[in-house]
């Protein structure tokens, strides 16, 4: 049974630690029967809890501590000073177990038809894009379910919840080079120590990733110094690049008759609905949306080897620039979308379409500003510092919501602006002149055994919704990791 007692995972030797069991985390290492792994996760384990195993009751479990780990970045100049609200999921499965579900390799073509409100039974086209969810039980399938599950009668595989890493420690070795040995983490209040025979593995998602690396050493010299943290590795790229998909939500009231998320406000209709979703035939809540579909100041603190490798991605998004790439993404919501400023009629209905810009020019950090793990970091994405994306998301609003009037809309697009939860980038996979964090074998530099493994290494956005990536990337990581093993 993978998840085990404090004790019995005190009393275990690792080959493999990996810090934080979400999306990306590589337990498939654990097929080989001849190494042992241990993953340590601050969140529990979730399964069967509706709130995340029936798809339409996502809604739920964002922003909600239970769940969520509730990061708010820092006021964003270019959106009225607003903090958006980011959310990460807390548990096993990470955020694969709170996403909206949306699961595809490419944008489709835009579809704008209103008939998918119809019912919540909305049925993606599979040849192009879907929802991770499972065809035969209707429940979300996510990481957890459909990496560890399966596997919970490997030996060698153990599963810690409700811990918490606060740095990992290392070694430094004759060829100067840094030896990961063992992370510090706290359990129940206590502190303690688990040690790797092989390698560490920090799975902690884009904004917990660089957190760790620089509570531990790894990181900008100068900004570990002001933090009295002994500077280990000098990697000024730790914490760059930040970069996010970011949307507008245009709401539109729908006919009266139409079935939206907010009918389950109604106890009657939420039992109704419990009813049909538990007969084997009628899984309506299987599905809950379809895709249809730098200002120079901005850069002022940036170190000069992270500038370098912006001025790479921006060379690469010029060619992006075409009639076949897309920039903007629809996606359509079968109900309201709470919109700030907007004050909705509980008697009418209501849906969203979420008009999202999907290759961002601005670029922000993500850094520690304590030397406690537990302390959350600072998040500063810079959302439409670059005047361009301003531009795209307004043109793209303007599509969706074939309005016309420019200041408007770009008054709207300041006052509404959100997250699409997809944050990259803050550990990148680049050349270490270039501002990168690891090498393309997934190891941080300056270090024989420590390597990220999550959405933080994907140092350019691209058009996908990026579930797709995350589980992309486990799978490689396994793969690098055995046979360098
Ligand atoms: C609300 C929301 C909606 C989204 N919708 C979609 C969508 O529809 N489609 C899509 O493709 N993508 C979506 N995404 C994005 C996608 O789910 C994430 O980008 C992806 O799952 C991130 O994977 P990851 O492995 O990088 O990190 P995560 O899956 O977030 O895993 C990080 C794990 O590390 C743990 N952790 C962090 N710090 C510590 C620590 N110090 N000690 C121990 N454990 C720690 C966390 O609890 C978590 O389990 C959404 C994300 C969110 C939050």
């Amino acid at each position: 049974m993978p998840i085990v007692s404090k004790a019995t995972f005190l009393a275990a030797k690792f080959d493999y630690v990996i810090i934080g069991g979400g999306t990306a985390a590589s337990v498939k290492l654990s097929e080989d029967p001849k190494v042992t792994v241990g993953v340590i996760e601050a969140g529990v384990d979730y399964a069967g809890d509706p709130a995340v195993t029936i798809p339409g009751m996502m809604a739920l479990n964002t922003r909600n501590p239970r769940y969520d780990w509730e990061f708010y970045t820092e006021p964003q100049v270019h959106v009225q000073n607003r903090k958006i609200q980011s959310s990460r999921g807390k548990g096993l499965g990470g955020s694969s177990m709170q996403n909206f579900l949306a699961f595809g390799e490419n944008l489709c073509p835009i579809n704008l038809s209103a008939d998918v409100a119809k019912d919540f039974a909305v049925v993606p086209d599979p040849s192009s894009h879907g929802m991770n969810v499972d065809p035969k039980t209707a429940t979300r399938s996510y990481s957890a379910s459909a990496y560890l599950a399966p596997n919970v009668e490997r030996n060698n595989l153990l599963v810690l919840t409700e811990a918490f890493v606060l740095k990992v420690r290392f070694e430094k070795q004759e060829n100067n080079l840094h030896r990961a040995e063992a992370v510090d983490l706290v359990v129940d209040d206590e502190q303690l120590s688990v040690e790797a025979n092989k390698e560490i593995i920090l799975c902690a998602g884009t904004f917990q990733a660089p957190q760790l690396l620089e509570v531990s050493g790894i990181g900008n010299r100068d900004l570990l110094s002001n933090l009295s943290i002994e500077c280990l590795i000098d990697l000024p790229g730790v914490g760059e690049n930040l970069q996010d998909h970011m949307l507008s939500p245009i709401v539109v009231q729908i006919d009266q008759n139409m079935l939206t998320v907010e009918s389950l406000r109604d106890p009657e209709q939420l039992k109704l609905q419990q009813e049909l979703y538990d007969t084997a035939n009628v899984k309506r809540w299987a599905a809950s949306a379809t895709i249809e579909a730098s200002s120079p100041e901005a850069f002022v603190k940036t170190p000069p080897s992270a500038l370098n490798g912006i001025k790479k991605q921006y060379e690469i998004m010029r060619t992006w620039i075409d009639s076949i790439h897309p920039l903007g993404q629809l996606l359509n919501l079968n109900g309201l979308f709470p919109v700030l400023g907007f004050i909705p009629d509980p008697s009418k209905r209501y849906m969203t379409m979420l008009a999202a810009y999907i290759h961002p020019l601005s670029r922000g950090t993500v850094h520690i500003t304590s030397k406690d793990a537990q302390v959350p970091p600072a998040i500063q994405p810079n959302y439409l510092a670059n005047p361009a994306d301003l531009d795209i998301l307004c043109k793209t609003v303007k599509f969706a919501y074939k309005r016309s009037d420019c200041e408007q809309v770009t008054r709207y697009v300041q006052e509404t602006m959100l997250t699409v939860h997809h944050p990259v980038g803050a550990a990148s996979m680049m050349p270490r002149e270039d501002g990168g964090v690891i090498d393309p074998s997934l190891l941080v530099y300056g270090t024989s055994n420590l390597r990220v493994v999550d959405c933080s290494i994907i140092p350019l956005e691209i058009s996908c919704n990026i579930q797709t990536l995350a589980y992309a990337i486990g799978e490689k990581a396994a793969d690098i990791i055995k046979q360098t093993a």
